[in-house]
């Protein structure tokens, strides 16, 4: 019996600078009469930042479970260096694609090694016996994933946080530990979905930061974000996905100066854009439920000021007669009694 205890290739996903890394080709997603997402192509070359922004409900996350085999599409091919994807996310890891999920999903009650590990068994061949047997190359093999857990933990800044338990780290440190584990793989392109959600301007510049790293391993990465700003800071490309479609992909300028995209976050579509016509019923709706509050309001405001307009006339005329008798009857009195009173008067008399 013999048992292989070496750790694979240790970057099988170095890629050469240039090649197409992903390519997909007519991404057609459809969930009964849902089609979530409609013959999408994009391509991620090696050494790209590519970024994937859209609405919510445009069709991104959906997108995402194509490329990475949680999704057979309906319609469509996903290449991986060339080779169309199995249709098994397990297989899709090993074949060099990771990724994260934008509701974070670690084992939340092992240790953050123990997470990372988890994420290296792809890369690893120890078999059933050798893990029974714990010979001295299991041992060995062990160890050398240990040693690429705690380089992946350092790179991402939660090696001094290794034992800790994954539920425990605040929640920007577990996206973290998410890329670690992700990295463990070995990837030759990542997939980030939403990975600033929550964090603070601080986390979230630091995991720029941590992209440009991965991007300088000879990682590619496409990246979801709703941050504009973390997107167009960050990437070689953008691609605009609305209402399962592709409108526009170029460079960060390109994106943010093409007028559709403006329309499609601003709600203001263009003619003919995906979703412009639900769109423009919404604006609709909201517009007539605006002009009736308008309407409510001056209404309101109109029977307010008639109101006031009379009330403090009146009671301010009827204050003014009341004054005016109380002070002729005190004046009266006054004139009677210093009259009667006045000292001396009597003896002037
Ligand atoms: N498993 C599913 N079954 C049915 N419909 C689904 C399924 N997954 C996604 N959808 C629908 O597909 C559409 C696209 O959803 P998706 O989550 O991909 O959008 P998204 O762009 O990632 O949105 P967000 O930015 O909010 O995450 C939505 O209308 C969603 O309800």
């Amino acid at each position: 019996m013999t048992t292989d205890t070496t750790t694979k290739d240790a970057t099988p996903g170095a890629a050469v600078p240039g090649e197409t890394v992903l390519d997909a080709r007519g991404v057609t997603m459809r969930f009964g009469g849902l089609t979530a997402v409609r013959g999408v192509d994009l391509t991620v070359n090696a050494g790209e930042i590519v970024g994937l922004i859209g609405p919510n409900g445009a069709g991104k996350t959906t997108f995402f479970n194509c490329l990475t085999g949680l999704y057979i599409p309906t319609e469509g091919e996903v290449r991986y260096k060339g080779n169309v994807l199995p249709p098994k996310s397990f297989k899709v890891t090993a074949a060099g694609i990771a990724r994260t999920f934008q509701n974070i999903r670690l084992f939340a009650n092992m240790t953050v090694l123990e997470n990372v590990l988890v994420g290296r068994h792809t890369r690893t061949k120890e078999g059933f016996w050798s893990a029974v047997l714990r010979g001295p190359g299991f041992h060995k093999a062990e160890k050398a994933s240990r040693d690429r857990a705690m380089e992946l933990l350092q790179f991402v800044g939660l090696d001094h946080k290794s034992e800790h338990l994954a539920r425990n780290l605040p929640y920007g440190e577990q996206r973290k530990l998410e890329i670690a584990r992700a990295l463990a793989s070995e990837p030759g392109l990542l997939l980030l979905d939403e990975p600033t959600a929550g964090m603070n301007p601080q986390e979230t510049r630091a995991t720029e930061e941590l992209v440009f790293a991965i991007r300088d391993m000879g990682i590619a990465v496409l990246v979801i974000e709703h941050d504009m700003r973390f997107i167009f800071n960050l990437c070689d490309r953008v691609a605009v996905l609305v209402q399962g479609e592709k409108l526009v992909e170029g460079d960060s300028a390109t994106v943010q100066g093409d007028e559709r995209v403006v329309a499609a976050y601003l709600g203001e579509p263009f003619e003919n854009a995906p979703g412009a016509e639900e769109v423009a019923e919404v604006e609709a709706a909201e517009a007539h439920a605006e002009t009736a509050a308008e309407t409510a309001a001056e209404a309101d405001a109109e029977t307010t000021a008639e109101a006031d307009a009379e009330t403090p006339a009146e009671t301010t005329a009827q204050t003014a007669e009341a004054d005016a008798e109380t002070t002729d009857e005190t004046a009266e009195a006054d004139a009677e009694t210093t009259t009667d009173a006045a000292p001396g008067k009597e003896n002037d008399r």
